[in-house]
């Protein structure tokens, strides 16, 4: 990345979305980076920032274990934009009043612009579409500061003190989903903070490789490969790094949908010059996961088998050689970095047994979004079919088996996924939606087929659009369409006599069930 002299600094408080704060402000050229609310004030001081932000957080400000920071910073002359948690705090520094609301705001919400000539608020219209995700309200702004904006349920969405340059959001403008978040970040940056936009993405690619050659020097990779989005990037990546010391094992686990496996072994032996390994090792998968039914302990099992088949092939494949995975940073962040809270632990993340010791794990696309993944996946010239692919956890139908995984249930869902990804192929509406897939709740329902009582499993259908996968909204699929996979799925499929549409957003849902 080339070195910019304007720099802006994100205070990270725990949020869920503060890559992405940092990221949304690289995308208007401006450098970010992130630092705990740990660091010491000196050391902010000493780097000369143009604009600091204040991230969200789990927290409540009123709480005294909270993380908070010392007013001295508000004092520095430097703009500060505080977020959701950090508007909260903002407020609490300033001595102002922030209570727990009646009403939790959560998903899209309209506010209502009273102050339009707010620098924040240039070319945003009167009303418009925000995202929040909160519980705590700000039921008093401090002394010297101004409302700009607020909601049916929120008064203070938006305040501001000009004369100290301090700018207070409840709302989240680093997410798609805030329709004007995006001008609203630029406003910050370029009316506010006076950026010139003096950052620009350099040769991700050349760097990378560069990076990779010289840490794998003339040793052997072993890379997870799993023939989604992440992991081909990485694999063309290292490919062009280190050529044929690279291996790539794809682990078949028993909870691929249905033909995944052959369609990966096929694809990467055919489309690609590489080393590829397929494991199979369902058997194992299925029963080391025999009685586990709580979403933790599952992941945990699939991520330290998965560890074990990986030692197994770095020993027979690599001779002590280097581990790669395609993490991108969403797996880490919402498997509980820093001060995060922990949503779930993505498999990759899960902690390495004991008797297990990779030498350095190589994760080079690990600062990285999907969708810039997918921008260097399509500048490596990988196929567009593999680089649009929906993504596919590691964990595989293991997450869409509420409770008990048994060989029945997996073939029960593999044939109801398999009929919905038909169903939307042909309706032409795949590029409209970012991820879809059944899930199979431990639940049976009564019904009636053929004048039979019935009592079997229901299936529910997922589909969201998102572009970062951090927040999403559930998919407007067309009843017509949704109607032809009901009916398809409870007439083609045994044992499934219901079918559910899931109309939750992320917040407050994750994008799996578990
Ligand atoms: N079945 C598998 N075999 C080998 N490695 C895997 C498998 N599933 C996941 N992994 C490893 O775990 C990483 C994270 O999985 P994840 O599903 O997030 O990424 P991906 O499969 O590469 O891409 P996508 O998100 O598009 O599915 C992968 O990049 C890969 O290194
Ligand atoms: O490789 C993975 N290993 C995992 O353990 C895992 N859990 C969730 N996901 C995928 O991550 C995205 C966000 O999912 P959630 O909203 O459910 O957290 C979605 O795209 C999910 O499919 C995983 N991918
Ligand atoms: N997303 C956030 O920053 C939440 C802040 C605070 N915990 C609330 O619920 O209001
Ligand atoms: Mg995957």
């Amino acid at each position: 990345m080339a070195k910019a002299k304007e720099k802006v600094l994100v205070l990270d408080f725990g949020g869920q979305y503060n890559q992405l704060i940092a990221r949304r402000v690289r995308d208007h050229h401006v450098y970010a980076e992130i630092k705990q609310y740990t660091t010491d004030i000196e050391e902010i001081k000493a780097e000369n920032y143009k604009g600091i932000i204040f991230t969200g957080g789990p927290n409540s400000v009123y709480d005294m274990s909270s993380p908070h920071y010392s007013k001295e910073i508000l004092e520095l002359g430097i703009p500060v934009l505080g977020i959701c948690y950090g508007c909260q705090l903002i407020t609490w520094m300033c001595d102002g009043k922030v209570e727990s609301a009646i009403n939790s705001e959560y998903g899209k919400i309209q506010i209502d612009i009273s102050k339009s000539e707010s620098k924040l608020f240039k070319d945003v219209p009167k009303e418009n579409i925000v995202w929040m995700s909160h519980t705590d309200y700000v039921s008093e702004i401090p002394k010297g500061f101004e409302v700009t904006a607020s909601s049916k349920d929120c008064p203070c969405a938006a305040f501001e003190n000009v004369d100290k340059n301090l700018y207070a959001v409840q709302f989240h403008p680093e997410v798609t989903h805030s329709e004007y978040g995006n001008v609203i970040l630029k406003n910050f940056l370029y009316e506010v903070c006076h950026c010139s936009g003096d950052w620009q993405m350099d040769s991700f690619i050349d760097n990378t490789v560069n990076a990779l050659r010289e840490k794998i020097g003339d040793k052997k990779v072993v890379l997870g490969l799993s023939g989604g989005v992440d992991s081909s990037v990485a694999a063309a990546l290292l490919s062009k790094a280190v050529g044929k010391q690279l291996t790539c094992v794809f682990v078949d686990q028993g909870l691929m949908r249905k033909n995944e496996g052959d369609f990966v072994e096929e694809t990467f032996t055919k489309l690609f010059d590489m080393n590829f390994v397929r494991v199979n090792c369902g058997h194992e998968f299925i029963s080391k996961l025999k009685g586990a039914t709580d979403p933790e302990d599952k992941r945990k099992i699939i991520g330290t088998e998965f560890y074990k088949v990986f030692w197994d092939k770095i020993r027979e494949e690599a001779d002590g050689g280097f581990f790669a995975q395609g993490t991108i940073y969403p797996d880490c962040i919402e498997s509980g970095k820093g001060n995060a809270d922990k949503i779930k632990t993505h498999h990759n993340k899960v902690a390495m047994p004991e008797d297990i010791k990779f030498d350095d794990v190589v994760e080079p696309l690990c600062d990285l979004f999907k969708d810039e993944v997918r921008v260097v996946g399509e500048k490596l010239g990988i196929p567009k079919e593999l680089v649009w692919r929906q993504p596919f956890p590691g964990p595989g139908l293991g997450v869409r088996i509420i409770g008990e995984i048994t060989e029945e249930k997996i073939k029960i869902l593999q044939d109801a996924d398999a009929v919905f990804r038909d169903e939307i192929a042909k309706s032409g509406i795949a590029q409209d939606l970012s991820q879809f897939f059944c899930v199979l709740p431990d639940v049976r329902t009564v019904g009636v087929m053929g004048d039979h009582r019935t009592y079997d499993h229901l299936v529910a259908i997922r589909a969201v659009t998102t572009d970062d996968f951090m927040t999403a909204d559930f998919a407007r699929i067309p009843y017509d369409v949704l109607a032809r996979v009901s009916n398809r799925i409870v007439n083609e499929c045994e044992h499934i006599n219901r079918v559910v549409y899931d109309i939750t957003s992320k917040p407050p849902g994750t994008i799996e069930w578990e």
